[in-house]
């Protein structure tokens, strides 16, 4: 039979009733599928193809939204839109005003709980499975964890509240991989399940033994395999998992769908939480991504019939310039350490791991520890820098204020994809590092516009007369010509156009919003309102120099790309206050929270901090009078 997706996707065909030597094929038309639209669009693709069958085979057994789906990160649910009504939308995949690369409650019913940081299933589903017997409402609930996602702690506080919940379901898709090789003891063990000859040889023996047995057909084996008896307990090893409540079936292979539906089913069975544990391959049927799943993990769009070399340097980015600086740095200085929480390339710590590999630590995807960690190393006299992204930075607030801050441990924060990010959406803008950073006055934080200025204050950062807490935030991607002509001046701010006149009016932006300011102020100077332009370098503690620079001036504004509510808006605004400052202020940023999927010009138009909606804005207000 030919597109069997189409009839499903049509309604012609059901999935539940598809006769079972048919879903292979559903399979391999949704890899096609998967392929040629994330080709298209970018996205994620191998963790994607990884989890087909895995489900199709939820989606056979389990009927959403009764029964609840909880994906962990949420970026490899794309065949579970597929099968939920949303196929139709897969070409506005993570752009503006389309579908969404993450799991969202407000997108579907079938979503069950909102995704895009790891870790977090296991406890949605602890409280969704509860709520349900709270309310004696049926339905099973599956948490889908990746192996990455395990070594985060979270995971663990869920698994220390499951009880007796027998509608809660735990699927581990163990593909090896986090999004590069996965890391550390919990990556280790799980290998040790897969692999461990007891383990295998005892599974084997039994299987063998059943098999010879006449009288014990497939269903009695199965039964006995999959069952909590005293038989099977005293077979197989003891897991971790079953010590914790569960029960624990597995490793099965997570594209076998007669094995993946038989457990599924079996599951409904149960009267305690069951553990299923699967082996994937990430990128599967898709030969690239199979032999290099990491350059397939996040994609733009790309060429199927002409793939990038995947051996080929990265591209040119604020990560790069921060890894390959600080890698040259720690020749100079055998204390500098670098920390990072499952993301050494996009972080572009691989420069150091390869030239420092005692003193690089991948962590896992555990940016908590990787700060409280970084704070012991500190403590120590060691010189850490942990590099995060900035919407990551949020699960180690309270770890900067409790284990970094009050000592003042010698800490430096590379933050990265701070400000708008395109295409992941609400879960992964960097907003909130300013504002978070900026509550501690002692605590500098850094914003350079170019590689120049990064280059500068991330060295003058690390050198011995910079110690404690201190941050320097910077853009996903490469720096754009306009400001890379700015250069670095080396100051905290600095004025960088001058409109010539007794100017009646200041703009006042950082990173990369500098571009639109610069853009704007030029565009209303030529119109006959003149503006100066100051690009601030140090946002905190903010320069006293341009607080008293401003107050010559009759209207301030400021803009940027952080949420307003503690930002250097807000501080500045305060600055001017405390010194009677009369004319007039405004600041604009972003909102917190919902900030939609799109690219970052879009973003900064729709929140008019795009040159034409600053233009805009300087101009209405002055018509107020
Ligand atoms: C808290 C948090 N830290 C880091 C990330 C970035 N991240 C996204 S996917 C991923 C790896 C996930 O690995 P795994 O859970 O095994 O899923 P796989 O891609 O292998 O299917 C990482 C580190 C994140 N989304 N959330
Ligand atoms: C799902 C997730 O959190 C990451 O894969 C993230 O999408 C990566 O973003 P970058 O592509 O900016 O590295
Ligand atoms: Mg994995």
């Amino acid at each position: 039979m030919q597109n069997i997706l189409d009839k499903i996707l049509s309604g012609e065909l059901q999935l539940k009733g598809l006769p079972a030597d048919r879903l292979d094929q559903l399979c391999a038309e949704i890899r096609g599928f998967l392929i040629e639209h994330v080709s298209r669009t970018g996205g994620h693709l191998s963790s994607n193809l990884g989890t087909v069958e895995l489900t199709v085979a939820l989606h056979r057994v389990f009927t959403t939204p009764q029964d609840a789906i909880v994906f962990d990160v949420g970026h490899q649910c794309y065949t579970h839109k597929i099968l939920t009504g949303r196929a139709g939308r897969f070409d506005t995949l993570r752009r503006a005003g389309g579908l969404s690369g993450f799991p969202n409650r407000e997108e579907s019913p079938h979503d069950a709980f909102i995704a895009g940081h790891g870790n977090t299933a296991l406890s949605a589903a602890v409280g969704i499975a509860r709520a349900k017997k709270l309310k004696g409402e049926p339905g099973t609930v599956v948490a889908v964890i990746g192996d990455g996602a395990f070594t985060g702690g979270m995971v663990y506080e869920g698994m220390n509240n499951i009880d007796t919940l027998d509608n809660l379901v735990v699927v581990l898709n163990d593909n090896k991989m986090s999004i590069s090789k996965n890391v550390g003891s919990v990556s280790r063990y799980l290998t040790s399940l897969r692999t461990s000859p007891s383990y295998h040889t005892a599974k084997h023996r039994t299987e063998d033994i059943l098999d010879k047995t006449p009288v014990v057909g497939r269903y009695i084996k199965e039964a006995l395999v999959y069952s909590k008896s005293v038989l099977r307990r005293s077979i197989y090893n003891s897991t971790f998992f079953e010590e914790m409540g569960f029960q624990y079936l597995g490793p099965l292979d997570g594209h076998d769908l007669e094995d993946l539906i038989a457990a599924f089913s079996s599951a409904k069975e149960y009267d305690s939480p069951l553990f299923l544990h699967i082996e994937t391959v990430k990128g599967k049927g898709f030969t690239p991504a199979e032999r290099n799943p990491a350059a397939f993990h996040g994609v733009g769009a790309f060429d199927t019939r002409n793939l990038p070399d995947p051996d080929e340097p990265m591209n040119d980015s604020f990560s790069e310039a921060m890894g390959s600086t600080l890698a040259d740095f720690a020749d100079t200085d055998s204390r500098v350490c670098a920390v990072t929480a499952a993301m050494k390339y996009a972080t572009g710590l691989h420069h150091f791991s390869k030239k420092h590999r005692d003193r690089f630590f991948d962590v896992g995807m555990a940016e908590q520890h990787a700060v409280t960690f970084a704070a012991g190393l500190a403590v120590e006299g060691m010189r850490p820098l942990v590099a995060l992204y900035s919407t990551f930075f949020q699960r180690s607030y309270d770890q900067f204020i409790h284990d970094v801050n009050l000592q003042k441990a010698d800490v430096l924060f590379a933050i990265d994809r701070a400000g708008l990010v395109p295409g992941d959406g609400e879960t992964h803008q960097g907003i909130y590092d300013v504002a978070f950073f900026s509550q501690f006055e002692d605590v500098p934080l850094y914003a350079p516009c170019n590689y120049a200025e990064l280059r500068f204050w991330l060295l003058r950062l690390l050198s011995p007369q910079c110690s404690g807490p201190r941050a320097i935030r910077y853009p996903k991607g490469a720096e754009c010509r306009e400001l890379a002509a700015l250069g670095c001046s080396g100051e905290p701010f600095d004025c960088v156009l001058h409109s010539g006149a007794e100017a009646p009016v200041a703009l006042v932006s950082y990173g990369l919003l500098t571009r639109e300011a610069l853009a704007a102020g030029r565009a209303l100077t030529a119109e006959g309102l003149p503006v100066d332009v100051y690009k601030v370098t140090r946002l905190n503690p903010l320069p006293e120099k341009l607080v008293l620079l401003l107050c010559a001036y009759s209207r301030v504004y400021t803009a940027e790309d952080a949420i307003v509510s503690g930002s250097l808006g807000a501080h500045l605004g305060l600055a001017l206050q405390r010194r009677d400052y009369a004319g007039r202020y405004r600041s604009r940023g972003l909102p917190a929270g919902h900030i939609d999927h799109a690219e970052v010009p879009q973003l900064q138009k729709m929140y008019g901090l795009d040159r034409d909606g600053i233009i805009k804005w300087i101009k209405d207000d002055g018509k107020r009078g």
